[in-house]
């Protein structure tokens, strides 16, 4: 149990978490959503309550530098632990460093599994240094020593990114690693690039938001059916023509093929590596190699491998049950606190974000903990630029919902918009997202107020912040050849806001603006909220009462 709080007895009514995913503060307008964007509630909130700002990149919330962009994973796993935790990113940079990677059983059972067979390992993943999902510099390691210890062929499978990178990058990361593969193809060696796709069309779906993506990459991978080309630099330079305005992220699927056949289907005795060391996406793929009685879709063959995933994707359900380098052991999360001192908890978001305010608030655990309560809004599949107010509404209705059953003392819900819409690179639609989460606060505050409750409304990393590429000489946006700006995808390094919704307590409550606050702090602040004390383990609480 956690204990009771000896100086604060804590808020009569409901203790509200709001993350508006993708919302940063940018230290410029040029080229922010938000600052476009109307939003009365978010300015009033802004003018007329405690407000700070939240780290929420680099080493702030355990990436391996400040150079590092933050993410969900990483943010939410701040959020909901109280505490840093070295990531995905860092541990495999590190295991890799070290060594330890090739020493683990699952490094050497792969490349076993390989000789045992045909000789070949297969690498599917996200094909950029975004350092979100994956790094390509831990591709090219693992390949360097499948060379150095002897085994015959590597295949590829490369997730086209666009996403945590500029949006038309691909070929900057293919062309020098088609350069690199071909230089190690001697003595033997065989190495190739055997199919690939955008990887918001194929492959890396999460939350079972459309399995279909999954189907597509298998038949792409496993199967070696699709469109052929030469090569991948081929196939994005023809794509790009065929379907001009069609950014790297959703690029269709492509299988590199010579005299007609595929280079690289996956088949019996195989070893896989799925490189990306992130869970949300590598889920469903993970699945389809390893399940028995999979029925998300006809896999029409399934090929009997030794499969890893770089880490383990998902700590209750043991997923993958081989992986080369071990997660961050989260643990202690408020989530488990939280259920171990008796407080109920409802969290709800749309599929796109579902997870991340369950599965990544518990530090990358699916089950729930006693007193939990989870509500998914099924997300639209749809190009979310069409769609920026995607289910912030439903979202809105169902913690209102709760709110007023009176079931929850905390609530926490995610509004995907800034972040799914920031994305797309769309900056007038980027604009209507952050509207549509705007309008959703003014609905969801009277009724926190009403029941005597408060409110903490915050972000886990920037992204509609910046929407084009910013000229670092003119520091306005970057244009591209015909003229227009271009456009940013990516997350931001910005910091977060942090905003306490307090109309209950006539002004006793202030948030400190410590040199050192981020995501982390936010868990011993809402536990002060609620009266009790933080878990040891936790950074401090940023609540001051006057
Ligand atoms: O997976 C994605 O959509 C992006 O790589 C990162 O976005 P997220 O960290 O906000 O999910
Ligand atoms: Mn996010
Ligand atoms: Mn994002």
């Amino acid at each position: 149990m956690l204990q009771k709080s000896a100086s604060f007895p804590g808020i009569q009514g409901p203790i509200v978490t709001i993350v508006m995913d993708g919302y940063g503060i940018a230290k410029s307008d040029v080229g922010s959503a938000i600052a476009a964007a109307r939003k009365p509630t978010l300015d009033r909130l802004f003018a007329n309550y405690p407000n700070i700002t939240l780290r929420a990149h680099g080493v702030a919330v355990g990436m391996p530098s400040d150079e590092d962009m933050g993410n969900s994973e990483v943010g939410h796993n701040a959020i909901g632990a109280g505490q840093v935790y070295s990531q995905g990113a860092s541990l495999v940079a590190d295991a890799i460093a070290s060594g330890s990677i090739w020493q683990g059983a699952a490094w050497q059972q792969i490349v076993a599994g390989a000789r045992a067979g045909r000789g070949v390992i297969h690498f599917i993943g996200l094909f950029s240094d975004g350092n979100v999902h994956s790094h390509i510099d831990h591709l090219r390691a693992m390949i360097l020593r499948a060379r150095e210890e002897g085994v015959p062929a590597v295949r590829v499978h490369i997730l086209i990114d666009g996403r945590d990178v500029p949006e038309t990058s691909a070929l900057e990361y293919v062309l020098p690693f088609e350069a690199f593969l071909a230089e190690l193809c001697r003595d033997g060696f065989d190495a190739r690039i055997a199919s690939g796709g955008g990887r918001m069309n194929i492959t890396m779906d999460r939350y079972e938001a459309n399995w279909n993506m999954v189907e597509k990459g298998w038949h792409t991978h496993v199967l070696g059916e699709g469109e052929q080309y030469e090569s991948a630099s081929e196939a994005v330079k023809v794509l790009r023509v065929k379907l001009p305005g069609t950014i790297d992220q959703d690029l269709p699927p492509f299988v590199i093929a010579s005299d007609g056949r595929p280079v690289g289907t996956i088949e019996d005795g195989d070893s896989v590596i799925f490189f990306n060391f992130r869970g949300d996406r590598s889920i469903e793929i993970t699945r389809a190699f390893e399940e028995k009685s999979f029925d998300k879709f006809d896999r029409i063959r399934v090929p009997s491998v030794t499969y890893a995933g770089m880490l383990q994707y998902d700590g209750d359900l043991k997923l993958p049950k081989r992986f080369l380098v071990d997660p961050p052991a989260i643990l202690d999360t408020m989530g488990e606190w939280f259920a171990k001192s008796g407080i109920t908890q409802f969290a709800c978001s749309e599929t796109q974000k579902f997870g991340h305010v369950t599965y990544f608030w518990n530090g990358n655990r699916s089950n729930k903990f006693d007193g939990e309560t989870y509500q998914e809004v099924l997300s639209d599949v749809v190009p979310f630029e069409q769609r920026p107010w995607m289910k912030a509404a439903e979202i809105a209705d169902a913690m209102i919902e709760a709110l007023n059953s009176g079931q929850y003392r905390t609530l926490r819900c995610n509004f995907a918009n800034g972040d799914m819409v920031g994305h797309t690179g769309s900056f007038r639609a980027a604009t209507m997202a952050i509207e549509a989460v705007d309008l959703q606060l003014a609905r969801i505050l009277p009724v926190v107020q009403a029941l005597g409750g408060v409110a903490l409304i915050t972000a886990d990393h920037g992204n509609a912040d910046e929407m084009y590429e910013i000229d670092k000489k003119t520091k306005q946006p970057a244009q591209n050849p015909d003229g227009s700006f271009k456009a940013k995808t990516s997350h931001t390094l910005n910091p977060v806001p942090f905003i306490l919704y307090d109309a209950v307590t006539g002004g006793r409550l202030g948030l400190k603006q410590l040199p050192s606050a981020g995501l982390s702090n936010i868990a011993a602040t809402i536990t002060h909220l609620l009266g009790f004390e933080k878990h040891a383990k936790w950074d401090e609480s940023l609540l001051e009462v006057k």
